[in-house]
């Protein structure tokens, strides 16, 4: 049996949201027992304020503090504590759990899973882009405070349930599988006109809207590559992608031996959220399962760099280092975000991309000495900046 006080960041998300379905679950199969102590959310009150209903967590937060009144009465009578704003995640936060899904997007997901990463809890990590911004501290901050690191995003979750920790020389390279997204047999000249409803139409994986346009231009596999070479202190060079469009294989390990094994599951976040839930333990609930016969075939290919530039631009952002894959990370996420708003057009997305990586590198955009978040911050924000002149450029001559 499994008993955990958690804590939620970004519930009212996708991967929040199957977070506490899993939970239900898991509880539900008597497995699991789980108190909870902190939901976060941002504009969706609707659902912050039904989940909390559910779980009466200690506290449920909105990051918008001009919703505070609106979540306020949607938990009246519950005794959960309402609160609002950014510093108001940080806090929720830090406050005692022992495990903490950090399930935020983009980098407004930095400072709360900093803040947790400091706490001495297990984090489990679903926020790629704190790790792409601040891998390596983030890292050591979580061994410092006693905690643990316990990768949810489903490549990372793959590798790390058949990574040798004890023994990382064994391994000669990692395996990331990629689906390809909605467009991967798309010719590059029928990209100019794809939309922001096909662009968020993933084959496999029901996702929000950010993560699936970065499948969709294979950023997200940018993103995971360079997640991949912190989280397991790997040269970038040692890690492959090859595309897999059923999603099935969810990435692999080459050992020095020739030997290759891989975790495999059907494409659902809850397996590997799972996972993170009771490390090195096993969660019983009524999970999907694989019927391989059914499936027939799993079928593999070769990543093109070409149409999916992104990849590339990951690829050197990493070989780069400094704040290269935080202007990578902050100019894919200005891009994505315009092109969901209908103000950039999907190949756009990659060329802000290398414009931007461009012309930071030209200002000397750099990380400080001090606290790494803080000094990630700052790189992000002032990457934002050239990545949104970048797109005022583009509009002004389209
Ligand atoms: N979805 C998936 O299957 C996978 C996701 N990931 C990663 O997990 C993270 C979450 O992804 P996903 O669940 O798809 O994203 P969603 O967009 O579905 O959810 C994002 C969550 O963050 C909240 N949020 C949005 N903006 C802010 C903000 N400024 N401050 C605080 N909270 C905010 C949202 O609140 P609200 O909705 O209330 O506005 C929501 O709770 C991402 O980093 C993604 O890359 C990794 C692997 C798989
Ligand atoms: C579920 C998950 O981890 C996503 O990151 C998923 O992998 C996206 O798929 P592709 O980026 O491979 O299309
Ligand atoms: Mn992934």
């Amino acid at each position: 049996m499994i008993a955990r006080r958690v804590s939620v960041l970004g519930s009212t998300g996708s991967v929040g949201s199957s977070t506490l379905d899993l939970m239900e679950q898991a509880q539900g199969a008597g497995s699991a027992a789980f108190e909870v102590e902190a939901l976060t959310g941002g504009a969706n009150i609707a659902r912050l304020a039904e989940q909390a209903r559910r779980w009466r967590p200690r506290i449920a937060v909105t990051a918008d503090p001009a919703r505070l009144n609106e979540l306020r009465d949607a938990l009246a009578g519950t005794g959960v504590e309402a609160a609002a704003g950014p510093d108001a995640i940080v806090e929720a936060a830090v406050r005692p759990a022992d495990w903490i899904m950090a399930s935020i997007v983009g980098a407004a997901g930095l400072r709360s899973a900093w803040a947790a990463a400091g706490t001495g809890a297990t984090l489990a990590l679903a926020n790629k882009e704190s790790l792409v911004c601040c891998g390596p501290a983030l890292i050591e901050r979580v061994r410092r405070s006693g905690g643990r690191l316990i990768p949810v995003d489903s490549e990372h979750s793959a590798i790390f349930q058949v990574f040798p920790a004890e023994a990382p020389e064994r391994v000669s390279k990692l395996v990331l599988t990629a689906s390809g997204g909605p467009f991967r047999t798309l010719p590059r000249a029928a990209m100019t006109r794809i939309t922001p409803e096909q662009a968020v139409a993933h084959p496999n994986w029901s996702m929000g809207a950010k993560i699936s346009v970065d499948s969709a231009t294979m950023a997200n596999k940018g993103l995971e590559l360079i997640e991949a070479a912190y989280l397991f202190d790997i040269p970038g060079e040692r890690v492959d992608v090859v595309v897999h469009p059923e999603s099935i294989i969810h990435s692999l390990v080459e050992y020095v031996d020739g030997s290759t094994l891989a975790q495999m599951g059907a494409p659902d976040m809850r397996t590997p959220i799972a996972c993170a839930l009771s490390w090195p333990d096993r969660l019983a609930w009524p999970a999907p399962r694989l019927d391989l016969a059914a499936l027939g075939r799993l079928t593999f290919e070769a990543p093109d760099e070409t149409r999916f530039p992104a990849l590339r631009l990951a690829r050197e952002a990493l070989a780069a280092g400094g704040s290269a894959p935080i202007v990578f990370n902050a100019a894919n996420e200005v891009a994505a975000l315009a092109f969901l708003d209908r103000r950039l057009g999907f190949l756009n997305i990659a060329a802000v991309v290398a414009d931007t990586l461009e012309k930071a590198t030209g200002a000397g955009v750099s990380c400080g000495s001090d606290d790494a978040c803080d000094a990630a911050l700052a790189v992000d924000a002032e990457a934002r900046r050239i990545a949104g002149d970048v797109i005022a450029s583009l509009n002004i001559a389209a």
